[in-house]
């Protein structure tokens, strides 16, 4: 089958390229030169944001089914660039959904939490969503352009991807293991409850979705556990065998420019009723994953 998948050079799009090459015919889809590790798959330089650029290159490639992955992703940079944050996750995601529906493409789009305004979570697929924020608006807007669009749409929400595949980018369970591991204090905060998502996990749950199901609207597709951030800290220096001093910090001492959702969090009891193969993963067996990874990493 032919598989595209933006956000290619990203967390999540990368693993689900590593998933995927080799098993379809691949293009993966990014901008810029691939900084990806060599396989089995072509490569589009692309710009979601430029209105047509990577609407061509799903309609040249010919895609059967799309994973939309590709996203401006830093919260506090859309809030001080909103009409880059609006082109980029919202037009973007028009372009991938006219493509989709131009080629009769199944598509998932990948999107996030941030749409709950976290007053009330962990939330279902049925909660209302209420974005707060640039980067919410903008994901909640571009759910809604890749529903109406993509005849056949399913939205896969995941939260705080981390990830220790080889070349992934930083992120705060990384720095988590690599500040403990030099002996410096991490910074946590303890009011943020929010739900994570091990990149190679929900990069295979979306795959499934895509491939395997014919599951149209939102499906929450993150690890199974909730908890705040000082804890997801502690877990990770647990399952590390790290010491060191974990410092609770309040959102609101941050002073970060974007809202930060509270009490979020997602709900995926119906993950595991939609998908057969994948499920989501309770924090000890995502912590058993991670590590896994940062020791192939670390010897590769
Ligand atoms: N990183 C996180 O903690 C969370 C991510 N998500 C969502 O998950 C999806 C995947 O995110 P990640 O892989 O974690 O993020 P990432 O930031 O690692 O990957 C996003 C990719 O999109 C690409 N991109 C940005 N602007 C582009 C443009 N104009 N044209 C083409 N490509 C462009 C970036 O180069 C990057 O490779 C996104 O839809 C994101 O909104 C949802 C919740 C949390």
């Amino acid at each position: 089958m032919k598989v595209a998948v933006t956000g290619a050079n990203g967390l999540l799009g990368g693993e689900a390229v590593a998933q995927l090459a080799g098993r379809h015919e691949v293009l993966a889809v990014g901008r810029g030169p691939c900084r990806l590790a060599a396989g089995p798959f072509a490569w589009a330089d692309a710009d979601l944001g430029d209105g047509r650029s990577v609407e061509q290159a799903l309609r040249a490639f010919g895609a059967e089914a799309v994973l939309h992955a590709g996203a401006l992703t830093d919260v506090d940079a859309c809030e001080r660039e909103p009409e880059a944050a609006w082109r980029v996750n919202v037009g973007g995601t028009e372009q991938v959904a006219r493509a989709c529906r131009a080629l009769g493409a199944r598509l998932v789009a990948v999107s996030t939490d941030y749409v709950f305004d976290g007053t009330a979570g962990p939330y279902g697929e049925d909660d209302v969503p209420n974005p707060r924020g640039a980067y919410a608006r903008t994901k909640r807007c571009g759910e809604e352009a890749a529903l109406l669009l993509a005849p056949d749409c399913a939205v896969a929400r995941v939260a705080v991807v981390y990830g220790g595949r080889p070349g992934a980018k930083s992120t705060f369970a990384t720095q988590v293991v690599e500040k403990l591991s030099r002996g410096e204090p991490v910074k946590a905060f303890s009011d943020q409850q929010v739900s994570t998502t091990l990149a190679a996990n929900g990069a295979a749950m979306c795959l499934e979705l895509l491939l395997k199901t014919a599951y149209r609207g939102v499906l929450h597709t993150s690890d199974a556990t909730v908890l705040d951030r000082v804890e997801f800290a502690r877990r990770i220096a647990r399952r590390f065998g790290l010491g060191g001093e974990i410092v609770p910090v309040k959102t609101a001492e941050a002073k970060l420019l974007a809202p930060r959702p509270l009490q979020g969090g997602l709900r995926v009891e119906r993950a595991a009723t939609v998908l057969r193969s994948h499920r989501p993963l309770a924090i000890d067996e995502a912590m058993d994953r991670f590590h896994a990874e940062w020791v192939l990493r670390k010897t590769a």
